[in-house]
């Protein structure tokens, strides 16, 4: 069963909350979507594995850790995702970047894919999808699948927002992806936007309302 990890670290709370503010304008919003992506980065990336080397400092030799070539993909599902990607870059600057293309059609709420680019190690790779929102899940679980497909075998979903029916989306559709989230929310409304939330991601990211 995917493990549902609660980022409620206070920075990210407090920014969090500017993030859901109506009156928070699009400059502000993508570089506090961008600070978010940033120190969940941090997060989640404690496990990495790491390995000894030597170091000479000014004072003396001595044995010290660094990480050990962990292979990293990030894949934002567009159009929001594009938001958490250079937060996560700052703190992992080395990993490849693959895109996903979905939108949620607004009758259906169903996702379609329009667009697939990964990089080309893809079983080697461990993936963190991102994504501003998990509300009914469909796009998340569209992404996973269309990874899965491409052969990928490590896979987390990152996001700022989700609602329970997301979160249970994943892991009955596939337990063995990890979730990583800012905030647990209540609820869908009827049009499968999240309440509370921040309303719709992409739109107030790129100022296209
Ligand atoms: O969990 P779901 O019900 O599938 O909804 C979540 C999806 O909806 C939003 O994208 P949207 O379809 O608005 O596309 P956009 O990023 O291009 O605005 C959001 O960024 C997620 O990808
Ligand atoms: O609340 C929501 C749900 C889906 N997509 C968004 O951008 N916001
Ligand atoms: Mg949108």
């Amino acid at each position: 069963m995917s493990k549902v990890y609660v980022f409620d670290h206070p920075l990210i709370q407090h920014k969090l909350t500017y993030i859901r503010d109506k009156e928070t304008g699009t400059k502000e919003f993508r570089e506090l979507v961008d600070e978010v992506a940033t120190l969940m980065a941090f997060e989640i990336t404690r496990e990495l594995p790491l390995e000894e080397i030597e170091v000479e400092t000014p004072v003396t030799k001595a044995k010290a850790k660094v990480l050990s070539g962990k292979k990293i993909a990030i894949v934002p599902i567009l159009r929001a995702g594009i938001g958490m990607v250079d937060g996560v870059l700052k703190l992992i600057p080395a990993a490849k970047v693959g895109h996903i293309g979905l939108y949620r059609d607004p009758e259906t709420l169903k996702p379609v894919e329009y667009y697939a680019k990964l990089p080309a190690d893809v079983e080697e790779r461990d993936f963190i999808i991102v994504d501003p929102m998990l509300a009914t899940g469909g796009s998340a679980v569209e992404a996973i699948n269309s990874l899965k497909k491409r052969g990928a075998k490590s896979i987390k979903f990152m996001c700022l927002i989700a609602a329970p029916e997301g979160v249970e989306e994943i892991q009955k559709n596939h337990p063995d992806v990890d979730i990583y989230i800012a905030a647990l929310d209540e609820k869908l409304n009827d049009h499968g936007y999240i309440v509370p939330g921040l309303g719709d991601a992409g739109d107030r990211l790129f100022g296209t309302k």
